[in-house]
């Protein structure tokens, strides 16, 4: 495990991220979704995008995905036990790292900043694919991984951005221990964010995901009469994405995990 893989691993998550970004911008903003009066299934209390997650995590559970404990759901109550006979996962982290989940922040960043400015005003009434597309979002950015997945040879479809902070911080911590070491003992946050963050690397990150956001939110025509410039998402807003949230989170993530990692 090297930190180019790792980084290799992010950068093929930016390609499924942005895939489904432009999957959830198909559809209008769609308040209804999210309305946790507008439900009345017997035994649920919540809202429709709630329940598809909810629902969806508990069948994932009961073909034993949560066995994996790098699998963190975000709705952890009442999960119906595996049904599958236990997987022996060889781990490259600490233990420490099941300990760290910012489900909860994602979510909220997902629901209250990003959605609002990726998806039109509107309503056609296409509530549950609304509430697929967000889980897919939702799960593009936060689910965890096991170690085989860093193999960049390894084509798993579904990328988990966050929390590969913790495979981020576990390779500088490697490469690197005598550096980390003291400020972890300090149990210094400054410090710590100081030694992981290599501002050049964000500044390319953002560059190439507005680039990306740019071709594939293109349409293609065998001619080129068609306008160019109607894209099917912002592609700037792909960039702001990944400046505010997403790498805030997963260095989040990076500190969180390191200041841990002597325990
Ligand atoms: C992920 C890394 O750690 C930090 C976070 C980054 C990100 O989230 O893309 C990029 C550079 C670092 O500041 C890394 O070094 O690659």
């Amino acid at each position: 495990m090297t930190l180019d893989a790792v980084r290799d691993a992010l950068i093929r998550q930016e390609d499924t991220i942005i895939f489904s970004l432009i999957e959830r911008a198909k559809f209008p903003i769609n308040s209804p979704t999210y309305d946790e009066s507008r439900l009345s299934i017997p035994g649920f209390c919540g809202s429709l995008v709630q329940f598809i997650v909810k629902e969806t995590e508990a069948y994932e559970s009961k073909a034993g995905r949560f066995q994996n404990l790098e699998e963190h759901p975000f709705f952890p109550d009442d999960m119906p036990p595996s049904l599958v006979a236990p997987y022996d996962y060889k781990l490259v982290l600490h233990p420490a790292a099941d300990s760290i989940n910012v489900n909860g922040k994602i979510w909220d960043v997902y629901f209250k900043e990003l959605l609002p400015l990726l998806t039109e005003p509107g309503d056609d009434g296409n509530y549950a694919s609304t509430a697929s597309a967000d889980l897919h979002c939702l799960q593009t950015f936060a689910f965890r991984s096991n170690s085989l997945s860093v193999d960049k040879n390894d084509l798993q479809a579904i990328s988990k951005r966050i929390h590969y902070g913790n495979f981020v911080a576990e390779v500088k911590f490697r490469d690197a221990p005598q550096d980390y070491e003291p400020a972890i003992r300090a149990q210094d946050r400054d410090a710590l964010m100081k030694l992981l963050t290599f501002e050049a690397v964000e500044a390319t990150v953002k560059k190439r995901v507005e680039k990306k956001a740019t071709i594939f939110s293109q349409e293609v025509t065998l001619n080129d009469t068609k306008s160019k410039g109607n894209y099917k998402i912002d592609p700037p807003l792909v960039s702001r994405l990944y400046d505010e949230w997403i790498m805030p989170l997963t260095k989040h993530v990076e500190v969180e995990y390191l200041l841990r990692r002597l325990d």
